[in-house]
């Protein structure tokens, strides 16, 4: 399975993004933001970084650039696809994710081991979780803080897309202790932390990370119940 992982102009994370799809046993294939199609890739990850130097908002330049209008097309056709971080801004700056990102509210940048636990594993990203299951991965952000009004929040309660929550205490400020959503479908995915930098065990904290990317190599979709 191929793996496309975006460079952004200030991306940070796509080489670890890359080498995380490898060790969980696909082929990652190097997208650039001014790439016109997708290589013919089967699932897209949007890194984490600083795309276009956090100008304006995070992600907010990110979502402007030519490769997104492919992603945006392939996600509203089922194709699995994660941001991580920054990513997950870019995400919710393209209307594939209901939200918004929004400065930590104790207004430092937060670097820290973040536990949480998987709420939903009916996603492309989460199968080969199981379900409450608490991981450790690594945190990293200035605007992390998840945003919503009260009846989107509701809603993505009710509908089973809070895939990740914050546990230990809140890092950011995110409503709800949110880390983690996805869409409808259950093939987008967007989180703040960093699974990409807990998948070998001289590195981070552990093996936690990997997960996200061997689901996605053996699930197919998983579908939100
Ligand atoms: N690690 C990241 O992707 C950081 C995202 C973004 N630049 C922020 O500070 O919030």
């Amino acid at each position: 399975m191929k793996v496309g992982v975006v460079t952004f102009p200030g991306s940070l994370d796509d080489g670890d993004a890359r080498r995380a799809v490898t060790l969980a046993g696909g082929e990652a294939v190097a997208l650039w933001h001014a790439d016109a199609d997708l290589r013919g890739v089967d699932a897209v990850v949007l890194p984490g970084g600083f795309s276009y130097g956090d100008y304006l908002r995070c992600g907010a330049i990110a979502r402007f650039a030519p490769v997104m209008s492919e992603v945006v097309r392939a996600a509203e056709g089922g194709m699995p696809v994660l941001g991580i971080c920054n990513g997950f801004q870019v995400l919710c700056e393209s209307h594939l994710l209901p939200g918004a990102l929004v400065r930590n509210d104790h207004q430092k940048f937060v670097c820290t081991d973040q536990r949480l636990r998987v709420e939903q594993t009916g996603t492309a990203w989460t199968s080969s979780f199981t379900a409450g299951q608490e991981i450790t991965i690594p945190l990293k952000n200035g605007e992390g803080g998840f945003v919503a009004d009260a009846a989107t929040l509701d809603r993505l309660e009710g509908e089973g897309r809070v895939v990740f929550r914050y546990l230990d205490g809140n890092p950011n400020g995110s409503l709800r202790d949110i880390a983690g959503i996805s869409n409808e479908r259950g093939n987008v995915v967007g989180l703040m932390p960093h699974p990409e930098h807990a998948v070998e065990e001289l590195f981070g904290p552990g093996l936690d990370g990997l997960g996200l990317f061997t689901s996605v190599l053996s699930a197919g979709l998983g579908a939100i119940a």
